[in-house]
């Protein structure tokens, strides 16, 4: 039987990261609460020219370099995202116009003219949602293939508890039949709630609270906002219900008993990196029948020696780039990944055949549970990443210089040596283009 699943896999981190110590510092808040508590060490930062588009567009160009692949042959682009830059035009169709003029001498001019080319939404499992629909398209149309990309920054209000879980970047899967890195199983467990737990609504602001905002703009205007209305604990127990019942509906469905025993990792959403392990403790409590009624018993199980041994074989080596990272959004769960993946290939660990569960969450509130199988020639694929050591070229920057970026009070780029695409210019005066985005490509 044909095999459907992620041929290829590619990344892009921006360059600029803050130490989560320094911000520690500067907020008044105990570093090890960030480090050891949740797990942080540093955040990405996009520079003043990126932004989705251009994560995507990065992580999109080396997929197709990395794994020589024709984007003629490529039937379909979704992009999962939700930080998108208009609310009509994708943000996907930034990304590929981008990549298509940049290999126009390579390729010919429009070499995504047949390409069906779409943005999908539901916050951070948005990009979950882009694979489970281009895995549904390869296994109807065998032959063709589909690039899945994942592209978020994840910005919160300055001094807010969601600031120390920012960050952002793009990971992009090349979707196919016979793939080289992981066949996905076609058994989804699936749990929907419509909850506010973490949501970007249209917001009234006036002129003076908007860092950005053009001279002529009226006084009160309605806006996207990039930064989302939140609440972390109820968003923590929101997600904590999602996964148990999506993995519930996991096991009623391939009728399987304790199925994350079988599991070589686990693969979170991780809008930090600790969170996986912090919120799978009911599920593991469940599964193994143990009492998890009030808080301190809570405590216990996620203390337990058991529960830690379990965490250090299944869970830690997911979380290495999420600590370097911070919130990826959509993109989170496929970097958490990469991470595991990539730690295994530094060790020779041969994971061939070994199961890998997912559990995805997007707030809002939706999940989906599913399970992949690695291919014989992962390590084919693994071999031109190099997590752990792309995300040591980075540049640190201090605590004004961030928040002049989070501000937008920035009018060139901070990293000196910066090369990729970048925003140039926003029209701001033809009527019929007043918003349009212009990017290039600085070598
Ligand atoms: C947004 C998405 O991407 C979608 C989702 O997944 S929703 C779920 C996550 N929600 C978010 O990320 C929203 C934005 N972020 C937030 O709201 C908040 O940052 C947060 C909810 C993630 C964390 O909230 P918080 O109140 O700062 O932290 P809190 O939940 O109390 O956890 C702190 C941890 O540090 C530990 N800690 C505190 N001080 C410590 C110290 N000195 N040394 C070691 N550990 C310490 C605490 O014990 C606690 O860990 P345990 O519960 O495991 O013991």
């Amino acid at each position: 039987m044909t095999k459907f699943g992620v041929d290829a896999a590619s990344f892009y981190v921006p360059s600029l990261y803050l130490e989560i110590k320094d911000l520690a510092e500067k907020r008044g808040i105990e570093p090890a609460k960030l480090e050891k508590g949740l797990g942080l060490h540093k955040m990405a930062l996009p520079d003043v020219h990126e932004d989705a588009a251009t994560f995507a567009a990065e992580a999109l160009l080396k997929l197709i370099k990395d794994y020589n692949i024709n984007p003629k042959e490529i039937s379909r682009v979704y992009l999962g995202t939700e930080s998108a830059l208009d609310a009509a035009k994708p943000t996907a169709t930034y990304a590929v116009q981008m990549v298509e003029e940049l290999l126009s001498g390579e390729f010919g001019e429009r070499s995504f003219k047949n390409c069906d080319v779409v943005d999908m939404t539901f916050a951070c499992v948005g990009g979950v949602d882009a694979l489970h629909n281009s895995l549904d398209f390869v296994r109807a149309n065998p032959l063709k293939k589909a690039i899945v990309i994942a592209s978020d920054y994840a910005k919160y209000e300055l001094a807010s508890s969601g600031e120390y879980t920012q960050g952002g970047g793009a990971v992009a899967l090349l979707v196919s039949a016979n793939p080289r890195l992981i066949e996905i199983d076609n058994n989804w467990g699936v749990a929907t709630e419509s909850v506010f737990d973490f949501f970007k609504p249209r917001r009234h602001h006036s002129k003076s609270e908007l860092n950005s905002a053009p001279e002529n703009y009226p006084d009160k205007i309605e806006v996207f906002t990039d930064e989302p209305v939140f609440d972390g604990q109820y968003s923590n127990q929101c997600y904590q219900d999602r996964i148990r019942e999506a993995y519930q509906h996991y096991k009623e469905q391939t009728f399987t008993v304790r199925p994350y025993e079988d599991w070589r990792y686990l693969i979170f959403h991780l809008p930090y990196a600790f969170h996986g392990k912090r919120v799978f403790t009911e599920i593991y409590s469940l599964e193994n029948h143990l009492d998890f009624s009030d808080a301190e018993k809570q405590k216990a199980i996620a203390k337990s020696e058991d529960y830690i041994n379990f965490i250090n074989e299944k869970i830690e080596k997911s979380q290495r780039a999420s600590s370097e990272i911070g919130n990826m959004y959509t993109a989170s769960i496929f970097m958490a990944l990469l991470s595991a993946l990539q730690t295994s290939f530094n060790d020779n660990e041969d994971l061939t055949e070994k199961e890998i569960g997912f559990l995805a969450y997007g707030s809002g509130s939706k999940s989906k549970v599913f399970v992949g199988k690695i291919s014989p020639e992962w390590k084919s694929v693994v071999e031109k990443w190099n997590v752990f050591e792309s995300l040591k070229n980075r540049l640190a920057i201090d605590f004004e210089t961030y928040e002049k970026l989070h501000r937008k009070q920035l009018d060139s780029s901070v990293n000196p040596n910066y090369k990729g695409f970048g925003l140039t210019r926003v029209e701001k005066e033809s009527p019929v283009l007043k918003g349009a985005r212009y990017y290039s490509y600085q070598n």
